[in-house]
């Protein structure tokens, strides 16, 4: 069979990613329940508030938007109550054509990252997502279970290079042993795993919206998730700026600013298509 006739649900993330995104536009919604936007919502900060906000994002734009992005740690302040609305969540979203990527951010040494891939990238896990945010803190090489498991389940790792927090650069722009930054390791890295692939490589970097003008080379063949965007201050022109060339393969997250527009479905919905209308005009979507 060529890589054209397999259907696309069994295609590699990379694949699956650039055509939703050219069907949806490039908008990535991140879902991150803080207290403050519970309470905006007139929601309570408890596990059915987190419920109620959660599902009515999802019901409200899961099946115009390409790619979600819930940040876990808001779920799990609910314990397992919070675990089984994202669950539920990234499931609806799934079925609704949407990508999900899980911003959990785990590493650990190799033997626990293999529990990380079976709990997030492995098929028939309960919390399967289409992708999964990943520290390379303790070394590339830790990372290469969750990049086993991607491989063979058809699903992605978004990389953290070079965050949008200003503290990033303190580790980030370090030198290694052997002479590039950390950061430049990790871009590496990427473009090595993303090698084979035709258009967009399902090994990606989180490259912050927000740094500066970068010397790094971003050419990964690869996606490059770009939070920082909205409430962090970035805007949609300051991209091309950021990326240079590798503008095409950014996928731009924006969470606090979009939510903030609810709970009123109309104007949530308004929020994500114009935040997506100028993502599409300045990526070329
Ligand atoms: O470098 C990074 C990596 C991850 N994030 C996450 O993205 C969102 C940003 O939310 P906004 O409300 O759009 O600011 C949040 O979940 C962060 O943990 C990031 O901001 N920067």
């Amino acid at each position: 069979m060529r890589v054209r006739d397999v259907p696309m649900s069994n295609q590699p993330f990379g694949t699956r990613l650039r055509a939703v995104m050219d069907q949806r536009g490039p908008l990535c919604v991140g879902i991150d329940p803080h207290a403050h936007l519970l309470d905006g919502w007139g929601l309570p900060d408890t596990a059915e508030g987190l419920a109620t906000f959660t599902y009515g994002v999802v019901d409200a734009l899961a099946d115009r938007v390409a790619v979600f992005k819930p940040q876990s740690a808001f779920f799990e302040r609910f314990g397992s109550a919070g675990i089984a609305v994202l669950e539920q969540a990234t499931i609806r979203l799934r079925e609704a054509g949407a990508l999900v990527i899980i911003d959990a951010k785990r590493g650990d040494i190799g033997s626990t990252m293999a529990g990380y891939a079976a709990a997030y990238l492995a098929e028939k896990a309960p919390l399967a997502c289409d992708a999964l945010t990943v520290s390379p803190y303790l070394g590339f090489g830790s990372l290469q279970p969750t990049i086993d498991v991607a491989r063979e389940s058809g699903a992605g790792l978004f990389v953290l290079a070079l965050t949008s927090n200003p503290e990033g650069p303190q580790f980030q722009s370090a030198r290694t042993a052997a002479g590039p930054t950390v950061a430049g390791a990790v871009l590496d890295g990427l473009r090595e795993l993303n090698a084979d692939a035709e258009d967009l490589g399902s090994f990606g970097a989180v490259v912050g919206a927000t740094i500066a003008k970068t010397t790094e080379n971003l050419d990964i063949h690869g996606p490059l998730l770009a939070p920082g965007l909205g409430a962090q201050g970035a805007t949609a022109e300051s991209l091309v700026d950021v990326f240079g060339p590798a503008v095409r393969n950014v996928v731009p997250s924006s969470s606090r600013e979009i939510l903030g527009a609810g709970p009123d479905v109309v104007a949530l919905q308004d929020a994500a298509a114009r935040t997506n209308d100028a993502f599409r005009t300045v990526l070329g979507y």
